[in-house]
């Protein structure tokens, strides 16, 4: 096995937990998706300066303010990331076109049950009694054979945009990934399936990477639904292009729930599993969701970036102090995906040392 979507094969779900409603026909919340959940309300929205700090990738203490910032909240805003703005508005406006088909026509790009790539709900979703107001697609790889049920003539506009995105993010993960084990003192060896992986030397590993785009629709009581349910990435860490509409918010302790409002050309990054376990928990896993809008659709791209799956990760030595024992035993990362998979919020509990 040696790739992330050969991983998550062995991980079939049932084909409730994988299609979903047609949410143009609702005119009121289902019972399916009612949420009863009293901290919607409870949101700090009213905070006018978001506590997220925005750094800038081209500043000469960027490393510092990353460090700084992953270890404190687990997550930042990038402005000068790189990335052409050009890019991520065709990325979009390819996600609106699929996300406005007919339910039928979405149907056909439906993920199956042992697949990665497609169309469906969140592989959460089967952890929580109620279902989430929002659809998604995973792509892990090229979309091609899943898009060309949908657009035999007219694939080749969306497949390109997707697989040339993804090797953008790839290329910033990447950068990020250095930057970060820089913060930490951490030495090129100690990170080698980085470098075995940059150089496209055929049979070296691959990284383990996804592409999730996803959509929340306007909703007709949206503070009796759940856009995306609490959780945690699994990978190191996600790259996330947000629209202009609200709804992301992370989950701070202390403080509670706190909006991660959109910033014009700007990308969050959050810390994943993975990050917290190298690290001894030093960086936490950023727990977050997603709140859904009355009026506006809201549309985000996440990019998922981990070491490849046989990867065996365990807390850096480096980062613990002599006084401090590991928290976590080592996992591969073909290993943490099935116990994250079978046990979500738990996962991390199963691999304590
Ligand atoms: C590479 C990934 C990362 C996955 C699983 C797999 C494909 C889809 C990703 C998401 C996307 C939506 C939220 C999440 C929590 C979910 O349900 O599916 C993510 C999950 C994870 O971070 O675990
Ligand atoms: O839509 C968002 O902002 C969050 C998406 C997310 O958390 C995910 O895809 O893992
Ligand atoms: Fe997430």
């Amino acid at each position: 096995m040696s790739t992330l979507s050969e991983a998550y094969e062995d991980l079939p779900l049932d084909l409730q937990h994988i299609k979903p409603v047609d949410f143009a026909s609702l005119e009121a919340v289902p019972d399916s998706h009612v949420w009863h959940d009293s901290s919607f309300g409870a949101c700090s929205d009213e905070h006018e300066k978001s506590l997220v700090p925005v750094i800038d990738l081209e500043d000469s203490n960027a490393t510092e303010l990353i460090g700084k910032a992953c270890e404190t909240l687990g997550v930042f805003q990038l402005k000068n990331h790189g990335i052409p703005l050009s890019l991520i508005e065709e990325v979009k406006s390819e996600a609106a076109r699929f996300f406005a088909l007919s339910a039928r026509q979405k149907l056909k790009a439906l993920r199956s049950p042992g697949g990665a790539t497609g169309y469906g709900i969140a592989r959460i979703t089967p952890f929580f009694s109620k279902y989430m107001w929002h659809e998604g697609f995973t792509i892990m790889g090229s979309p091609v054979d899943h898009v060309k049920e949908l657009w035999p003539h007219d694939h080749e506009r969306f497949c390109d945009v997707m697989v040339n995105y993804q090797k953008k993010m790839k290329v910033l993960a990447e950068r990020l990934t250095r930057l970060i084990f820089k913060s930490l003192n951490i030495s090129d060896e100690e990170i080698s399936w980085l470098s075995s992986t940059s150089n496209d030397s055929g049979s070296a590993s691959t990284v383990s990477a996804a592409l999730q785009l996803n959509s929340y629709p306007p909703c007709p009581e949206p503070n009796q639904t759940m856009g995306l349910a609490p959780h945690t990435d699994t990978f190191l860490l996600t790259i996330l292009h947000q629209t202009q509409t609200n709804g992301l918010q992370i989950f701070k302790d202390g403080s509670g729930w706190l909006p991660v409002p959109p910033v014009e050309g700007a990308l969050v990054v959050n810390m994943g599993d993975l990050f917290h376990i190298l690290t001894n928990a030093r960086f936490p896993n950023v727990l977050h969701r997603v709140v859904v809008s009355g009026t506006q659709q809201r549309l985000s791209t996440a990019y998922f970036y981990g070491p490849p799956i046989d990867f065996i990760l365990s807390p850096f030595s480096k980062v613990l102090n002599s006084a401090q024992a590991p928290h976590y035993r080592s996992v591969a990362v073909k290993e943490y995906v099935a116990i994250k998979a079978q046990n979500l919020e738990k996962a991390l509990s199963f691999i304590r040392a």
